[in-house]
């Protein structure tokens, strides 16, 4: 009998490229209508994850960096860093760049970085948006960008019209290493919003503390409504669980800052998810040894 993980790839990929640039849509199209919701282990990654392609042959999970900036400052540079290590960590990068803008100093300098891990790790050259310009323009967009650093593919694609989306696909999931699923297959479908939406505030809230708090963090989201009188603003109401007093102060952070942070970034993840504004009330509740608690766990969504 054959193993079931013979010829399966899984890996990781992420999209790079200056802002709109047109990776979240990529990212969308390629995943389709699934949301991905990570809270099945292993936590094979310290970045947020945006969407996982599911193929019988092959596992696509394709994770956010933050966004390279040009280094005026210290944290400018230590963030670069950051965004060079991810970059480092999955398996393909995808560089975005739009046909129907010039190939810019924004790009070159984004290429330059690239350059530097692209040894490692390959880079595949995206031209997006190509349902916008004549093919006679995305042909000259494919020479400019040619000349601004050397790419393991290079691929014109359209995630509006869907022009290459299965071709980026498989180049993407080629370079992945032969390996078994990372994520179960299946439920990322038809979870209700609420659901992804105490997942992606599981995440951030995880994000730099996985080690100290491994599995103890729950959410829950205890509503969801509509902001009166608008219709592009949602008010969410959530809770973090700890386990103990000193989570909690892990979790909140000094003066409440961390709290603070992982509720912005969790914001923009939930924003992103529902293509809506959204305020996010976060507290943090320590609820004793829920781990352990069937009523408890059964209250948390277990
Ligand atoms: N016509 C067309 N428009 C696109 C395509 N892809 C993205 N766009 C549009 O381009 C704009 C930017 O797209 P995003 O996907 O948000 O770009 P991004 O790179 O994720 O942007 P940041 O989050 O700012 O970095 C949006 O208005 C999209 O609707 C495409 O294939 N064709």
């Amino acid at each position: 009998m054959t193993s079931s993980t013979e010829g399966h790839r899984s890996g990781f990929a992420c999209f790079v490229g200056r802002p709109n640039a047109g990776k979240s849509t990529l990212t969308n199209a390629l995943v389709g209508s699934k949301v991905a919701i990570t809270s099945s282990k292993p936590q094979t990654t310290r970045h947020a994850i945006r969407g996982i392609v599911h193929r019988d042959d092959a596992q696509l999970v394709l994770v956010d960096t933050p966004g390279l900036h040009r280094p005026r400052t210290l944290l400018g540079q230590r963030l670069n860093d950051i965004v060079r290590e991810t970059w480092s960590e999955v398996d393909v990068v995808g560089f975005c760049v739009p046909a129907d803008q010039k190939v810019g100093p924004g790009d070159k300098f984004i290429a330059a970085e690239l350059a530097k891990v692209a040894k490692r790790t390959p880079i595949i050259g995206v031209i997006t948006k190509t349902d916008l310009v004549s093919p006679d323009q995305v042909v000259e967009q494919l020479i400019a960008l040619q000349d601004v650093m050397e790419f393991a593919e290079l691929i014109p694609v359209s995630a509006v019209d869907g022009f290459q989306v299965q071709t980026l696909t498989d180049l993407l999931v080629a370079r992945l290493p032969e390996g078994p699923q990372l994520y179960p297959g299946g439920e990322l479908t038809d979870e209700p919003e609420a659901t992804l939406v105490a997942e992606l505030i599981r995440e951030a809230a995880l994000e730099g503390v996985r080690d100290e708090l491994p599995h103890s963090i729950a959410v829950t989201v205890d509503e969801m409504i509509p902001r009166e009188g608008r219709d592009d603003m949602l008010d969410i109401h959530a809770l973090l669980y700890v386990e103990r007093p000193s989570q909690k102060g892990i979790i909140l952070g000094h003066r409440g800052e961390r709290l603070k942070a992982v509720g912005s970034t969790a914001r923009k993840h939930i924003e992103a998810l529902l293509g809506t504004r959204v305020y996010l009330d976060l507290h943090v509740k320590v609820a004793k040894d829920w781990q352990r608690d069937p009523k408890q766990l059964r209250r948390l969504g277990f």
